[in-house]
């Protein structure tokens, strides 16, 4: 049960926050979750939106955790681990977010087997609606990656991969509503170059695409046969989507997608 268990963040940034919120959301009681960030405005911020613990001490709040989510950006991954190595208790799960960071090098930080959880999730979390995949270390049960996963399925959809898959997910779903963001923007932008208020266009952008994946998930057929009952023969679809195979849109989406993948596996070197 998550609510017997006590819940640590080291780092109380963006995703910590959206976790924090779905597991408030989920029955968790705010008493039980504690964050370590070194940042005092957002540790105020925490404490009086939430009620969640906060502590300046990263070790405090190791210690005192069943469950530990490492929430820092992977660039401070090594003096963050290395200032935790005592601090971690023999059976706590640890649950990493950081992008790139392999489970085997949170692992090797550690003196005893410590049990690691690898996940990737994304920032539509924050309104329960995360993608989320997970991975498990060469210590951790299929218990703890059942006990991850009810956490991640508290704010969204969550999957189980393979490691290896990990850095495909960041590039993807990771990375992606950033991607997704740029295209509704750019829709709002042609919308507003023709003629449409700002307001309105950035309105139909988005409920179209939520719309379209809502329809996508919910039928579960394949994208391009419910594109094809959006073209009509000599429509204006089909005169927007040879401009978009003309310009390159899906080599480019798949450019994008790769290049993040790549940059998810460059930080595993710390770089
Ligand atoms: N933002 C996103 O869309 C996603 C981020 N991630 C991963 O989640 C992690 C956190 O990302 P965000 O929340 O976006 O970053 P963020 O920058 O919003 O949060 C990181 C927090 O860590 C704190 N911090 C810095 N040094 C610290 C230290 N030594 N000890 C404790 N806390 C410290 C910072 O003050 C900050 O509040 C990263 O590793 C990132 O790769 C994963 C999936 C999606
Ligand atoms: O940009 C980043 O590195 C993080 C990881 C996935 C999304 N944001």
């Amino acid at each position: 049960m998550l609510q017997d268990k006590k819940i640590g963040f080291i780092g109380g940034g963006n995703m910590a926050e959206a976790l924090i919120k779905g597991l408030l959301a989920g029955g968790v009681p705010a008493g039980e979750l504690s964050v370590a960030e070194p940042v005092a405005e957002r540790r105020t911020f925490l404490k009086d939106r939430y009620g969640v613990n906060v502590s300046c001490d990263n070790g405090e709040v190791a210690g005192r955790s069943d469950i530990l989510f490492l929430a820092v950006k992977p660039q401070v991954a090594e003096p963050v681990l290395a200032g935790l190595a005592g601090a971690v208790g023999p059976d706590a799960l640890l649950i990493s977010i950081m992008a790139g960071v392999k489970t085997a090098t949170i692992e090797a930080a550690f003196a005893t087997g410590v049990k690691v959880v690898r996940v990737m999730p994304n920032t539509p979390s924050l309104v329960l609606e995360g993608a989320t995949a997970l991975c498990t270390g060469a210590n951790a049960t299929a218990d703890d990656l059942s006990t991850a996963r009810r956490i991640f399925e508290l704010v969204g959809k969550a999957c189980i991969v393979d490691e290896k898959l990990i850095d495909a997910v960041t590039g993807l779903s990771g990375s992606g509503p950033a991607f997704v963001l740029t295209f509704i923007e750019a829709l709002s932008d042609a919308g507003v170059k023709n003629g449409l208020p700002r307001d309105v266009a950035t309105s139909l952008a988005a409920q179209t695409v939520y719309g379209t994946a809502r329809l996508l998930l919910e039928t579960r057929e394949h994208p391009a046969m419910l594109r094809e009952k959006v073209t009509s023969p000599g429509g204006t679809t089909i005169a927007g989507l040879h401009v978009l195979e003309k310009e390159g849109f899906r080599g480019t989406v798949i450019n994008a997608v790769d290049a993040a993948t790549a940059r998810s596996k460059e930080l595993a070197g710390g770089k």
